[in-house]
């Protein structure tokens, strides 16, 4: 195993081969590193306050001066990250020709995270039959289109990323004499040379494939590999253990994903999967056959105005059943976002009736359903809260009903939170001792013998009714009051 590392003007820039490859950034005084605006952009304004984000747009060009090549030092495969540096690695290590692989540019920590995971890569899943065909979609470019009727919650296709890249210049130091906009043009030409490690090491007709998408960001100073991945890079985070924000996330290139064009009334979730090293994408709804498949780029309960300012990186004006009525759209997606519902207040209240709770969620379920945002997790949190409430209420009839619902949901973000292996019990009405183990059982009906129950009321009563605040997915914030400090 080899182990080194430079970078600086004199340092020779070499193709990195199979194998793998680590980039050492040197050591510099932090700086703000600017960052890929990726597909997620409500993430990136959360979180970008200490980045400089890249422009869009037309940019005037700004001259620089020529900037070192980055370099690097192959090292065994099967070695993990070497510390401060930045790894190209292709995985799954050591795939079989016919397997497919993903070049990855990793932070230092996340190829051990994937070295961690017993038996990886798990096998990848693919629906029976080919469900969907690429085709030109009116005004939009390429898009893909389902083959056949498609039912809510199937599978439609599963792919492993032709090529997964940080989110940030790999050095982040500059000459401290920059302005502005040389540090954001210095920081794409890293970016560029930094891709172009990773790209160089695709297998030839991944290489073809990636040069194929689209590049909406020909203007600004990207390159075309930061362009295209600007373009189509889809978020995924899970790999950086402890690590927040822009720099916790990387952005992944897709041979299809990539080609779902946006809608915000998107019919697919696509789903990334760890443990195989793939997304999954499902259909949020029934699809029809020759529908386009589409997915959000974007938080889409924005208001309209709101939606169109985000999808200004994409160079792209939706035109959605959502955004061409506004006035009927706009005040529906604000009743949607308002709404989170507590299971535990309801079930304590006595004024309230016992279908209070679940008439106030057919009703956002109906306002998800107009709207088209049946991918949403506030249709998860809605379709989850009608069961708990069927099991607060101890009725088990019809909470096998909507266990079974919750069940098909499984690209929601919070699915996961909802543990697995004991909601499937629950799709079975007959299964009492399922159901007595679920916190909520009989919450409603016979809230003396519900221990969660009893804490709940006891805490409510200690906060008071004026510190207590709704959140999504059912939960409660409560907050205590005390002496003053
Ligand atoms: C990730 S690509 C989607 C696939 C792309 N249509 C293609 O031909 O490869 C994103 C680009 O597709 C186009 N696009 C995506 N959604 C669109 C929409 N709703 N309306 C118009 N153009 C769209 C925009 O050019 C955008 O920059």
């Amino acid at each position: 195993m080899k182990r080194g590392f430079l970078n600086g003007p004199k340092a020779k820039s070499r193709v990195a081969p199979a194998g793998e490859a680590a980039y050492a950034a040197p050591s510099r005084d932090p700086i703000p590193v600017p960052s890929l605006a990726s597909l997620s952009l409500d993430e990136l304004k959360e979180e970008s306050e200490p980045y400089i984000t890249f422009p869009i747009g037309k940019v005037s060009k700004v001259e620089l001066p020529e900037q070192p090549a980055l370099t690097y030092q192959e090292r065994d495969a099967r070695s993990g990250s070497a510390p401060g540096t930045t790894t190209f690695t292709t995985i799954p290590i050591g795939a079989h020709p016919d397997e497919p692989v993903t070049e990855c540019i990793f932070h230092e920590g996340s190829k051990e995270v994937i070295m961690a995971i017993p038996n990886f890569p798990r096998p990848m899943i693919h629906p029976k039959k080919v469900l969907f065909r690429m085709g030109p979609a009116s005004g939009k470019g390429q898009g893909l289109f389902s083959k056949q009727a498609i039912k809510m919650g199937d599978l439609i296709f599963s792919e492993r990323p032709l090529m997964l890249c940080t989110r940030v210049a790999p050095s982040g130091f500059t000459d401290p004499s920059y302005t502005r906009e040389m540090i954001i043009q210095q920081g794409l030409i890293q970016l560029e040379q930094c891709y172009q490690i990773a790209f160089n090491r695709l297998r030839p007709a991944d290489r073809a494939e990636f040069m194929s998408l689209t590049n909406c960001h020909t203007e600004d100073g990207s390159g075309p590999l930061v362009g295209r991945v600007r373009t189509n890079g889809l978020g995924i985070s899970g790999l950086r253990p402890g690590v927040e924000g822009t720099l916790g996330r990387y952005s992944s290139v897709n041979k299809y994903i990539s080609r779902l064009n946006h809608s915000c009334c998107a019919n697919t979730y696509p789903l990334w999967d760890l443990n195989s090293f793939s997304f999954r994408v499902y259909a949020s709804r029934d699809i029809a056959e020759g529908e386009e498949l589409t997915f959000q780029y974007i938080g889409v309960l924005e208001n309209t105005a709101g939606r169109q300012e985000s999808l200004k990186p994409y160079s792209l004006v939706c035109t959605c059943p959502a955004c061409t009525d506004p006035a009927a759209s706009d005040p529906r997606r604000a009743a949607i976002k308002a709404f989170s519902p507590s299971l535990m207040a309801w079930a304590a209240d006595g004024k309230l009736s016992d279908d209070w709770l679940i008439n106030k969620c057919l009703e956002q379920l109906d306002l998800l359903t107009q709207e088209g945002l049946e991918h949403h997790n506030k249709y998860f949190y809605a379709t989850k809260a009608i069961m708990e409430a069927y099991i607060g209420l101890g009725d088990t009839e019809n909470a096998s009903k909507w266990a079974a619902k919750v069940c098909r949901q499984v690209w929601a973000d919070e699915y996961t939170d909802v543990p697995v292996g004991k909601m499937k019990p629950l799709m079975d009405p007959k299964n009492i001792t399922a159901y007595k183990e679920h916190a909520f059982w009989r919450a409603r009906v016979d809230p003396a013998s519900n221990d969660s129950m009893k804490m709940f009321q006891m805490f409510a009563a200690m906060a008071g009714p004026n510190n207590i605040k709704n959140l999504d997915g059912g939960f409660s914030l409560m907050m205590f009051p005390g002496p003053p400090m």
